[in-house]
């Protein structure tokens, strides 16, 4: 991987990198914050993963995470949202909701999508082991996301709960099989078979597996995509019924933004160094 660019923050340094991704067959791009701690040892990490129309630098420069990341040693691992390039196909309207900048963290099994949109494996095998091999970091992980990066850290942290120890999410899709964003990106990306769908659902997950990693949520009442897109109660009376270990807080007044993503990152991140401890 090639360094592409390092500044200083809290102490630490917020860095970008350039890699040649075998799984998605393209170059992709992401971004790590690694506390002064790392100067020292290797550090536990949290993966952020973003959501649509974002790459690795709206969470690096609109969150402020990293005074907080530092002060608890946490490394922050931001890839990109889908693979990148010219070779790599996008939504034919240029929509906002498919394609570059919504790979929705799948694997998908549809031509022209499976040549390039193999997310799933990006975040759980390619890019940990790369910047483990690299970085001083320890396997120590956890998963956090935002909208369509929220859905990615639950299916993922709910899907392999011996790589991380907990999940949170901003307002995450929670029941992808049963709102507009999931069916256009889970028709196109897996096809017909709606069976399929259900392995890239938290809500299905949780109904079919219960859930044993612990989950914190955040999710504002003044979002526009609440009712619609993303359904905090559905994931909530899964957690119930599954009795599991999970908190969703509900925040009146704030919306789908970075402002309010930078107003509980701090909450977020000190829930994941309690179980990383
Ligand atoms: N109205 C937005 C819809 C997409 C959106 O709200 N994206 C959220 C994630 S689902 C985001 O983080 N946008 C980038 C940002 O606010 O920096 C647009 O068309 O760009």
């Amino acid at each position: 991987m090639k360094k592409i660019s390092e500044v200083r923050s809290f102490g630490g340094r917020q860095l970008r990198y350039e890699h040649d991704s075998k799984v998605l067959n393209c170059v992709m791009q992401f971004s790590v914050f690694l506390p002064q701690a790392a100067a020292k040892q290797s550090v536990p990490a949290v993966y952020f993963l973003s959501g649509l129309t974002c790459t690795d630098e709206n969470f690096s420069t609109k969150a402020g995470a990293q005074r907080v990341a530092n002060e608890l040693g946490l490394a922050l691992v931001i890839p990109d949202t889908s693979p990148r390039g010219d070779d790599v196909p996008d939504d034919p309207e240029g929509a906002y909701d498919f394609g570059k900048g919504a790979g929705f963290y799948l694997n998908a099994t549809q031509s022209p999508w499976s040549t390039h949109y193999h997310m799933y494996d990006y975040i759980v095998d390619e890019l940990p082991a790369l910047v483990e091999q690299e970085l001083p970091l320890t396997a120590q992980r956890a998963i956090a996301g935002h909208s369509m990066g929220g859905h990615g850290a639950l299916v993922i942290g709910l899907r392999n709960p011996e790589r991380y120890t907990s999940i949170s999410a901003f307002s995450p899709i929670t029941n992808p099989t049963d709102c507009p964003w999931g069916h256009k990106a889970f028709s196109n990306y897996l096809g017909d078979d709606k069976d399929s769908w259900k392995q890239y659902d938290a809500v299905e997950i949780i109904n079919a597996n219960g859930q044993s990693l612990p989950i914190r949520v955040d999710q504002g009442l003044a979002d526009g995509f609440l009712e619609e897109q993303l359904k905090p109660e559905a994931l909530k009376s899964a957690i119930t019924a599954a009795n599991g270990d999970g908190e969703v807080h509900l925040h009146e007044g704030y919306d789908h933004s970075y402002y309010f993503i930078a107003s509980f990152i701090e909450a977020q991140l000190r829930f994941h160094a309690k179980h990383l401890n």
